[in-house]
C-alpha cells in the first residue's frame, strides 16, 4: 500500500496556525490531524485529547525517554511534541496527515520525512502580528514581547520550507492550503501510476 502524505503547517507565533489549523478542520474533515502533547496548562474551553494532550513534566520527561515523540521543542517555558505512533500508523494505512507545530520542531521532522510537505503560514505584516499576538489576550506583557523575538527570528527560517502561506483571511489562508494538498497529490506517482493503469486498460480494451 502506498503511504499517506505528512503535510506541517508552521510559521511564527500569533500568525494564526491555531486559527487556519481548526478552519481546515471543519473544511477537509476527511483529513488526519495530529494531536500534540503539552506542558502548557489547558485554557479556557480547551480539552485533553482534543487541543492537546495535557502532561505534567514528569509524564512528558518519561514520553521523551520512551522514544514515544517524533520531536519535541521547548517553546516560551513548555514542552510540545509530536506523539510518533500516531503519526506513523496514519501515514502507513496510507492516509495523510496534518501536523501544526512550531518551526523548530518543523524543521527537525523535515529531517526524519524529507519527503513531507512543509508549508510555512506569513503574517501579511510584522505590525498585524503584533496586533494578533496582543488581541488574542491569552499573553502578559512578558510573554508578548518574548514571542515577537521569538517570531521574528522564526521568519528567517522560511527557506526550510516548501510552500509560503500568507494569512490574511483565514478562508483565503484555507484555500490555499487546501490547493497545496490537492498539488502534491497530483504530483505522486500513485495517481499517475493508477492513471496510466487505467490507460493501459482503456487501450487494451479498444484495441487502440
Ligand atoms: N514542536 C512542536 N510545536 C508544537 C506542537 N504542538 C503545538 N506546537 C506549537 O507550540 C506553539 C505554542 O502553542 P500554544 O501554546 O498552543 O499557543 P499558540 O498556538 O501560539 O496559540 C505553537 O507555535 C504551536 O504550533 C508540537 O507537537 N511540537
Ligand atoms: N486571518 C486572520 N485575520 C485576523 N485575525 C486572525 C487571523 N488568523 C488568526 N487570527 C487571530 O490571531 C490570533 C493568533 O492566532 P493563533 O491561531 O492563536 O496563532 P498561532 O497558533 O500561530 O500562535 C488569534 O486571536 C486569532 O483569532
Amino acid at each position: 500500500m502506498n503511504k499517506g502524505i505528512l503535510f506541517v503547517l508552521s510559521g511564527p507565533s500569533g500568525v494564526g496556525k491555531g486559527t487556519v489549523c481548526s478552519a481546515l478542520r471543519s473544511k477537509l474533515p476527511e483529513l488526519v490531524y495530529s494531536v500534540s502533547a503539552t506542558t502548557r496548562p489547558p485554557r479556557e474551553g480547551e480539552r485533553d485529547g482534543v487541543n492537546y494532550f495535557f502532561k505534567t513534566r514528569e509524564q512528558f520527561m518519561s514520553m521523551i525517554e520512551k522514544d514515544a515523540l517524533l520531536e519535541y521543542a521547548e517553546y516560551v517555558g513548555n514542552y510540545y511534541g509530536t506523539p510518533r505512533e500516531f503519526v506513523e500508523k496514519t501515514l502507513a494505512e496510507g492516509k495523510d496527515i496534518f501536523l501544526e507545530i512550531e518551526v523548530q520542531g518543523a524543521i527537525k521532522v523535515r529531517e526524519k520525512f524529507p519527503e513531507g510537505v512543509f508549508i510555512f503560514l506569513m503574517p501579511p505584516s510584522l505590525n498585524e502580528l503584533k496586533t494578533r499576538i496582543v488581541g488574542r489576550g491569552t499573553e502578559t506583557q512578558a510573554t508578548i514581547d518574548h514571542r515577537l523575538s521569538v517570531a521574528v527570528e522564526e521568519m528567517n527560517l522560511l527557506h526550510h520550507y516548501d510552500y509560503a502561506v500568507v494569512n490574511d483571511e483565514i478562508d483565503l489562508a484555507c484555500a490555499r492550503i487546501d490547493s497545496i494538498i490537492t498539488a502534491e497529490h497530483c504530483k505522486r506517482e500513485r495517481f499517475l501510476g493508477a492513471l496510466f493503469e487505467q490507460l493501459q486498460t482503456l487501450k487494451t480494451a479498444d484495441n487502440v
